[in-house]
């Protein structure tokens, strides 16, 4: 499909790049996106997937080329994640290794973050924020298919992060909101949003978010910078700004195929190190447009931190006004314990009843200390096991989907696509199931939500109402 690329676009890549070299980006607008999805290694018997797998994604782990539907139970039981195949790359390159401490501070819908959890595997942190409430609750769906267990989710601004995790993180990813070039392709109505203008005005916003995030990320730490534009102004000349203002060392990424150098001709000072940053134009094949950089903290040393308030003022304060969550009664402690017995637990709530905590019916596990973030706007910290209701305990939603990572007995698997389509539009199903109270419910053996069994075959449904279609 022929796109209507404004003239100021089209002049100002026509001198970045030459009268051939455009041309050849601007004919590649006009051609077809390619689409990628990710499989789920945290999930059990995790390539088990109704999708092709003979055209991997090169240097991404359990990458493919194809498209996913959002209705398959390989979707609905987190298996598969649809995302750009060149957006893939930020996260791989971030290197993660279970047990680092990890920030995706603009993370929405979750592409960056689904991927970060599954190279943690539930040890360690992930950290994942989104600034707007509508899309952080996307960015919740997403990462409870994906049924990691470390994760705290949150919805803030940058500037409030900063003041609860100074220096805290091993790696930040910073996905930013950018001019969107990259999606020219996938999205044309991205095209008429485009100025020069509004180049700038997301540049200064990087600079914004930046400058909160370096403060934190530990010293030695590293700042994953990626944006899916292809101005220079948001790439190389941030990298650039990022050297100047902070000492960062630019890494070499490794190069994968399809992916070019930064340009050094593109910064203001022809700083040579960001041909060590990568980019992936339309015409290089891999998919839509993509910069990512990899930066080291290499200047900033631990900073002192300022002398917390005295421990008896602290708990003056806490006993007057904290309705902060609180360990569970030992009656509690045994209904969800009645529940969770049924099931295998990964390694992570193995000792759940060690850390499980209640605040306001919801029993959860958390990832990190609630008073530590208890300024902070949560959607989720840990894994929600579920909900306290008058002497009895109800699992969640959340709890079915981390038990996906294990093989499980008491489930009941849907017989037909008719029965799956019904589940998940909120009805209740007949069962000749052996099974009696909470059980596991799957279909192509994919677990994707709980529901309850009684002595008449009735199989009361628990899949989240706002998730049903
Ligand atoms: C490119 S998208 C992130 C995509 C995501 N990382 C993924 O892989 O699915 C950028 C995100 O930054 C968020 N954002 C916008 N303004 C922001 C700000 N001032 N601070 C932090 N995040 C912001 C947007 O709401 C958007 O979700």
């Amino acid at each position: 499909m022929k796109r209507k690329l404004p003239t100021e676009f089209i002049e100002k890549y026509q001198k970045l790049l030459g009268t051939e070299k455009s041309q050849e980006f601007f004919d590649a607008i006009d051609g077809t996106s390619k689409k990628g999805f990710r499989l789920n290694p945290l999930k059990f018997d995790y390539q088990n997937v109704s999708y092709d797998l003979s055209h991997p994604i090169k240097g991404v782990d359990d990458a493919f080329y194809g498209n996913v539907s959002g209705y398959s139970s390989d979707w609905v039981g987190g298996y598969v994640y649809s995302q750009d195949p060149a957006a893939m790359y930020p996260a791989q390159i971030a290197n993660v290794k279970p047990g680092d401490k990890v920030l995706d501070l603009c993370a929405a819908p979750g592409g960056k973050s689904t991927a970060l959890a599954q190279h943690l595997t539930n040890q360690g942190i992930l950290v994942a924020n989104e600034i707007s409430i509508k899309r952080a609750n996307n960015l919740r769906e997403n990462l409870e298919r994906w049924g990691a267990s470390n994760v705290l989710l949150t919805n803030e601004t940058p500037e409030n992060l900063a003041k609860v995790f100074p220096q805290f993180f091993t790696t930040i990813v910073v996905d930013a909101p950018c001019s969107g070039e990259g999606m020219f392709r996938k999205d044309p109505d991205a095209i008429q949003y485009w100025s020069q203008e509004y180049v700038l005005t997301c540049q200064a916003r990087q600079k914004e978010i930046l400058n909160e995030a370096v403060k934190m990320l530990e010293p030695n730490g590293k700042l994953i910078y990626s944006t899916c534009t292809f101005s220079p102004e948001e790439d190389e000349q941030i990298v650039e700004w990022l050297v100047e203002n902070y000492g960062f060392e630019v890494q070499e990424i490794e190069k994968f195929e399809g992916m070019s150098r930064g340009k050094p001709d593109w910064t203001k000072s022809g700083l040579n190190a960001v041909e060590n940053t990568g980019r992936f134009w339309f015409q290089n094949g891999v998919g839509e447009g993509q910069f990512v950089a990899r930066l080291k903290n290499v200047k900033s040393e631990r900073i002192q931190l300022p002398p917390s308030q005295s421990n008896k003022k602290a708990k003056k304060k806490k006993n007057l006004h904290d309705h902060g969550p609180e360990h569970l009664s030992k009656n509690e402690r045994e209904l969800v314990k009645q529940v969770l017995d049924n099931f295998m637990l990964p390694d992570s709530l193995k000792h759940w009843e060690d850390k499980a905590l209640i605040r306001k019916d919801h029993v959860f596990v958390p990832v990190i200390d609630p008073g530590l973030v208890k300024n902070l706007r949560i959607l989720s910290n840990g894994v929600e096991l579920g909900l306290m209701k008058k002497n009895r305990f109800e699992p969640g939603h959340q709890l079915a989907e981390v038990l996906g990572q294990l093989p499980q007995e008491k489930v009941v698997e849907l017989k037909d696509e008719a029965q799956y389509k019904a589940y998940l539009h909120g009805e209740t199903i007949h069962s000749d199931s052996p099974y009696r109270g909470y059980v596991l419910v799957a279909f192509e053996d994919h677990i994707f939500s709980f529901g309850k069994l009684g002595n008449d075959h009735i199989l009361k449904n628990y899949y989240p109402k706002g998730l049903r279609r």
